[in-house]
């Protein structure tokens, strides 16, 4: 690895970074989305740390690299990076990658009031629509692929805090789902650094004994985080506030588009909300998704729903990252 230069556009959606890689890229092998993943992961994961890890990125730093789609409704592939790996679906990088498809003419014409983007994600189809006014996009809401309550009160034996009950549900990833207050915690009052410690340590403990399985692929079948929430989960409290710890325990400063997802089929099949009540979701930087089912559908032997969230991402700036041939620090690192 050695003299790389990669172009990037920088976005945030409510605070969670997206770095959009525009240029540099090496030509990815691989028929399919989830197999450029892979050839991703198993041939250029320098690249990733070049880009997420410090002195470029920093622990919680989010990426995707736009590829060659292999579904044919699709607008464009999106493959999402962070600290970690590669993810399997990303809300807030829907968001923000809404707009940016747009202004960049990715999809053929703007069309007042929305514009309709479809992208495909390593967990299938999602259908963004970007409001554009004739001059400037805004929010954007979108579907994803079928969402579902995975299984519900599953207890996990958490060092130091007992036995915990919570739920694991999929909206394009899989979370744990609890109310922070069975850890003692408070999302009010509790410092980051302990809510991120203890919501990793859920996904760890669950990790080898939680035998998850998705019906489209075995590359879909795994625990990408825990989402601690103020309990708020019933429709007589509008709005809920929650925090997703993901990958290395990294903390997304968003709601959520993945993990609202989830919480919106989780509440819809315990019977807290029904088809088309929207709920609000507030992130750790204060920042807001709407979701609410759309349709009831099925995903193998799970009764499912589609999820409608939305939100707007915003512009942060461009970059031109490079790396010197004699600069082995500069390849990425990361202080924990
Ligand atoms: O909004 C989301 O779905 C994502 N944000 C970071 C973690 C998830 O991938």
């Amino acid at each position: 690895m050695d003299d790389i230069k990669i172009d990037t556009v920088e976005m945030h959606t409510g605070g969670e970074p997206l770095r959009i890689v525009t240029a540099g890229l090496p030509v990815l092998h691989g028929e399919t989305l989830l197999e450029k993943r892979r050839y991703l992961r198993d041939n250029l994961d320098h690249i990733r740390k070049f880009l997420i890890f410090e002195p470029r990125g920093h622990y919680d730093m989010y990426g995707v690299y736009i590829v060659e789609p292999d579904m044919k409704d699709a607008d464009f592939g999106c493959i999402f990076f962070h600290n970690e790996g590669y993810s399997t679906m990303c809300g807030h990088a829907v968001i923000a990658l809404g707009r940016y498809a747009v202004d960049r003419g990715l999809v053929q014409k703007a069309t007042a009031p929305e514009t309709r983007v479809v992208m495909q994600c390593p967990c299938g189809l999602v259908e963004a629509f970007v409001e554009y006014d004739g001059e400037k996009t805004g929010s954007v809401r979108f579907n994803s692929v079928p969402a579902f309550l995975f299984q519900k009160d599953v207890e996990v034996d958490v060092a130091g805090r007992g036995n915990i009950l919570v739920d694991v549900g999929y909206g394009g990833a899989f979370y744990a789902l609890l109310p922070v207050d069975r850890l003692g915690l408070s999302l009010a009052k509790s410092s980051v650094q302990e809510l991120k410690q203890a919501a990793g340590l859920i996904t760890e403990t669950l990790k080898p004994s939680l035998q998850l399985r998705h019906p489209d692929n075995a590359d879909l079948a795994f625990l990408y985080g825990t989402i601690l929430t103020d309990g708020n989960d019933a429709g007589n409290s509008p709005e809920s506030a929650n925090m997703c710890v993901f990958a290395d325990k990294e903390v997304d400063r968003s709601p959520c588009g993945s993990g609202v997802t989830a919480r919106i089929a989780q509440h819809f099949q315990r019977g807290l909300v029904q088809l088309n009540e929207t709920r609000v979701f507030r992130g750790p930087t204060g920042s807001k998704f709407k979701a609410k089912a759309v349709k009831q559908v099925t995903c193998g032997s799970h009764d499912a729903v589609i999820v409608e969230v939305s939100g707007q991402g915003h512009y942060s700036g461009t970059c031109s990252f490079t790396l010197e041939a004699d600069d082995s620090i500069g390849k990425g690192f990361l202080l924990k």
